[in-house]
């Protein structure tokens, strides 16, 4: 597709939008926006808006809660809950392996316990041991309300950095 064809694609979506629409195109545009001013940030993480903290030998990542990342029954999808809870965690472990080592999820598990609703959501990672091949670790997501709404644990797969 061409860039004017883009435009007109745009322009198409834009002049069509109701108000839920108006507000998804601008949180995608604004992801992208984000995306492009920081490279070594993935699209995974500019599309969901998402704001990580390392602290206390902790990983923190915040995400607001939109339409975008709602089910049709206007809760948050299990996939998207999942997709945090590994950035989180995979995160956590990148922080604590040396540059040359990085690592894959190999294995996690999840309990989803409540709904995700509200405005924001909170992930919060903690390591349960270090190996020489493994990293086991932890991630809780609760809504801005303070509710858990889901538990993980997870393995992270240690390789060399190509
Ligand atoms: C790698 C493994 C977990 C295990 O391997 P198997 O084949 O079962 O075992 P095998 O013994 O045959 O091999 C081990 C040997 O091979 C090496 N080695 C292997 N692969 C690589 C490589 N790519 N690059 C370099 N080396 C590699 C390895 O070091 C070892 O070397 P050694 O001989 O001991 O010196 C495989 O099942 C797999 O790739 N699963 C899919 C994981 C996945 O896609 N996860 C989802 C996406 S991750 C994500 O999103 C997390 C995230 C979050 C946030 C931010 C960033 C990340």
């Amino acid at each position: 597709m061409t860039k004017e064809e883009l435009l007109q694609l745009t322009k198409e979506i834009i002049q069509n939008a109701d108000e839920e629409n108006q507000y998804v195109i601008e949180l995608l545009l604004k992801g992208l926006k984000r995306k492009e001013f920081n490279e070594k940030g993935s699209y995974i993480s500019a599309l969901l808006h998402a704001v990580g903290e390392y602290k206390d030998n902790q990983f923190t990542i915040k995400i607001p809660n939109t339409p975008i990342i709602q089910n049709d029954i206007n809760i948050v999808h299990g996939g998207i809950t999942a997709t945090i809870l590994d950035s989180t965690m995979g995160g956590l472990v990148h922080h604590i392996l040396p540059p040359d080592k990085a690592a894959v999820t190999s294995e996690m598990k999840i309990n989803y316990v409540a709904p995700g609703i509200g405005k924001e959501l909170t992930c919060i990672s903690n390591t349960i041991h270090k190996g020489n091949k493994t990293v086991v670790t932890e991630g809780k997501v609760f809504r801005d309300d303070g509710t858990l709404i889901a538990h993980s644990t997870a393995t992270f797969f240690i390789i060399n950095r190509g």
